[in-house]
């Protein structure tokens, strides 16, 4: 009899997740037991005081939303954890893997609630802190300012009629969606203006290296499409050096035994913007996420993000 413990963040959103990926496994292999476990992340806990940037310092691996999760894996206290995929660093964390990334995947799109990007009135106030929104959002209405708001997806809701209330907060579908509460998006926004982050809406279970006998049980999951798109988004993001909060946009489609992969970095003004598109064989995603990479920096990108990194 087999067990397999699965780590979890506390948050609802974390645990909608764990439960999309435990259904078909449980379908799948009804001779294995598997456990939820909950392992807070400092992200979550010192949300009220400290900045994003201040919580990604502290925690080791740099990443304030899956440090710990990671630690619990290579612990031996958990033996899956499963990560919002645009949340994971994209350097790999040397003893753990990723599985090839489970079908289908969610909607890669932002989403606007309060307002469409139209009817938001002159000078609105727009909650979101992602760098990536900030700066795509600014190039699409200057007028606009952000507000930094953080935590959870439905507090974050809450800032549209709460105190300190914005007119307008930026999320991403998959979240709401996978929390239920899709009908609160006022529109999505289009892929070719407002790109994804880099794997948006896909999930990253991750295991430990050295665990074969879980890597075997679990050999055959995974959608091949799914799988290389996501890697053709994240070595593009890897190949510009950007973390998990540059405004690096990405998104691609498969068509055939080909895919198509668009980039665009944005500078955080909004006033400069760089796009890439290239196709190439499905079987080679990183070869074409390093080509769009390259293309972005011959176009400027890099002088984008020194800037924003100084
Ligand atoms: N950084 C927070 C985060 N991490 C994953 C999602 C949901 C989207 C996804 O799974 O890609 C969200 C919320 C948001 O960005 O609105």
């Amino acid at each position: 009899m087999t067990t397999v413990i699965v780590g979890s963040r506390a948050s609802r959103l974390a645990r909608a997740q764990v439960r999309e990926w435990l259904g078909p496994m449980r379908e799948r292999f009804p001779h294995v037991t598997f456990r939820q476990r909950v392992i807070l992340e400092g992200g979550d806990e010192d949300r009220r005081t400290a900045s994003l940037a201040e919580v990604a310092a502290k925690t080791e691996s740099g990443s304030a939303f899956s440090g710990k999760q990671q630690r619990a894996l290579l612990a031996g206290q958990v033996d899956v954890v499963v990560h919002s995929f645009k949340d994971l660093p994209t350097e790999p964390t040397p003893g753990l893997m990723v599985l090839p990334v489970p079908g289908p995947r969610e909607d890669v799109r932002d989403v606007l609630c309060g307002h469409t990007l139209t009817s938001l009135p002159p000078g609105a106030r727009v909650g979101t802190g992602a760098q990536r929104r900030i700066a795509q959002l600014r190039a699409l209405r200057p007028d606009v300012v952000t507000v930094p708001i953080r935590g959870n997806v439905p507090p974050r809701l809450g800032r549209i009629k709460g105190p300190g209330a914005v007119d307008a907060v930026l999320l991403a579908a998959a979240g709401l969606g996978r929390l239920g509460i899709g009908a609160e998006i006022s529109e999505h926004l289009d892929v070719a203006t407002f790109p994804p982050s880099p794997g948006q809406g896909a999930l990253a279970i991750q295991v430990r290296t050295e665990d074969e006998h879980l890597r075997e049980l679990l050999a055959g999951i995974g959608d091949p499409i799914v799988d290389s798109a996501v890697r053709a988004e994240r070595s593009m993001l890897e190949a510009l050096h950007g973390g998990c909060s540059v405004p690096v946009g990405a998104h691609a489609t498969a068509s055939g035994d080909s895919m198509h992969l668009s980039g665009t970095v944005t500078s955080l003004d909004g006033k400069e913007q760089v796009r890439a598109t290239a196709n190439g064989p499905l079987d080679d995603p990183e070869g074409l996420g390093q080509a769009v990479a390259v293309e972005l920096m011959k176009r400027g990108a890099d002088g984008i993000l020194a800037g924003i990194r100084a």
